[in-house]
């Protein structure tokens, strides 16, 4: 069953533009021109209960603005939405209790205080009751190894911790539906791994459906089967992460280790040369034409050693968004 229903979904930003000069800046006073930024354009999809959905795009695609039309923060300029049956922007109790929105680069709990005083003060707003509040918050803190940090002030934890405590805040209430953006922005690799096997349980645990963006593609495959990808506003692919691969990177990469160095003259038939340093070379072939370029490499060239690899997905798209092909 959809729980997330996204229809032609659009929101348009008018922007003031001003010339430059003195000249401009009157003319901006008096006769205010604006143009139209379109933040997203008649995207559309259905989520599923209990389904982890990466959301990606390069930056300004729109993907924040999507979320915050999901969560009622505001408005669409057209198209429908509604969430776990409600339609967002009415920011109805029920539909509150329901969802939660965490956004990497923003936070809620209070900097100079513990963590668990803020907890308490969302315990209040949601209407959580004492027995429900300790055992909740035991409960994701053993999930989230956060035993013990929640009595300090939030501005000694570490980034990893006040990100973990944030997430505890933000699923207090148990909602149902979590859209996370860039929930592990700025952490290192451990605190990375810590974030996505804590989702991977919340949603195993609790069927929460998850809606997630991210720069570190590692968080997405890790949590995501299927992903759906945004450009300049408008929605490119909805799909498995492997037909991605697929759809976008129509070619594979071949490592191969040289018995002897060659240049890149020498090299630049074999296939697209990506990189080549001493004896190591990495070339990208189209799928169509593999067998016969791995053939050549093999009969031509003195090789020591030969690999074909499908490239890394963050390769893949940030192609995508590089090269803007989009169709
Ligand atoms: N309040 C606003 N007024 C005008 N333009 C806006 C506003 N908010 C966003 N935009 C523009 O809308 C576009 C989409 O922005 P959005 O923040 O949704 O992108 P994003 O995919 O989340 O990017 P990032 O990965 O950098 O966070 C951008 O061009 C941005 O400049």
């Amino acid at each position: 069953m959809s729980i997330v229903v996204a229809e032609r979904l659009s929101k348009f930003y008018p922007v003031a533009v001003k010339e430059p000069g003195l000249k401009g800046t009157l003319l901006h006073f008096f006769r205010r021109k604006h143009r139209l930024v379109k933040a997203v354009q008649e995207v559309s999809f259905q989520i599923n209960a209990g389904e982890v959905v990466g959301f990606l795009g390069a930056n300004g695609a729109g993907k924040t603005t999507t979320l915050k039309m999901l969560t009622g923060l505001i408005h669409p300029s057209s198209g429908k939405v509604k969430v776990a049956g409600y339609v967002p922007f009415r920011r109805e109790e029920s539909f509150l209790q329901k969802i939660t929105l965490v956004m990497g680069q923003k936070q809620q709990l209070i900097w100079d205080l513990p963590a668990l005083d803020s907890l308490r003060i969302n315990a209040a707003v949601y209407g959580i009751s004492d027995k429900e509040f300790r055992y909740r918050v035991a409960e994701l803190s053993d999930l989230l190894a956060l035993e013990g940090k929640l009595n300090q002030p939030v501005r000694k934890l570490s980034l990893g911790e006040r990100m973990k405590a944030e997430l505890l805040a933000a699923l207090l209430h148990q909602p149902q539906v979590l859209f996370l953006d860039e929930p592990t922005l700025g952490l290192d690799v451990n605190a990375q791994v810590g974030v996505r096997d804590f989702l991977r349980e919340y949603n195993r645990r609790y069927q929460a459906t998850i809606l997630l963006t991210s720069h570190y593609m590692a968080d997405i495959t890790a949590l995501c089967e299927r992903v759906i990808v945004i450009h300049q506003g408008q929605l490119v692919y909805d799909g498995s992460l492997e037909g991605l691969v697929e759809r976008f990177a129509p070619y594979r990469e071949v490592k191969v280790e040289l018995a002897k160095c060659l240049s890149e003259t020498q090299l630049q038939d074999y296939g697209e040369l990506e990189a080549l340093e001493g004896r190591s070379v990495r070339f990208l072939v189209q799928r169509d034409v593999l067998t016969r370029s791995v053939a050549r490499i093999l009969a031509e060239l003195e090789v020591l050693d030969l690999t074909v690899t499908e490239p890394p997905i963050e390769e893949v798209i940030g192609r995508i968004f590089r090269a803007g092909v989009v169709s």
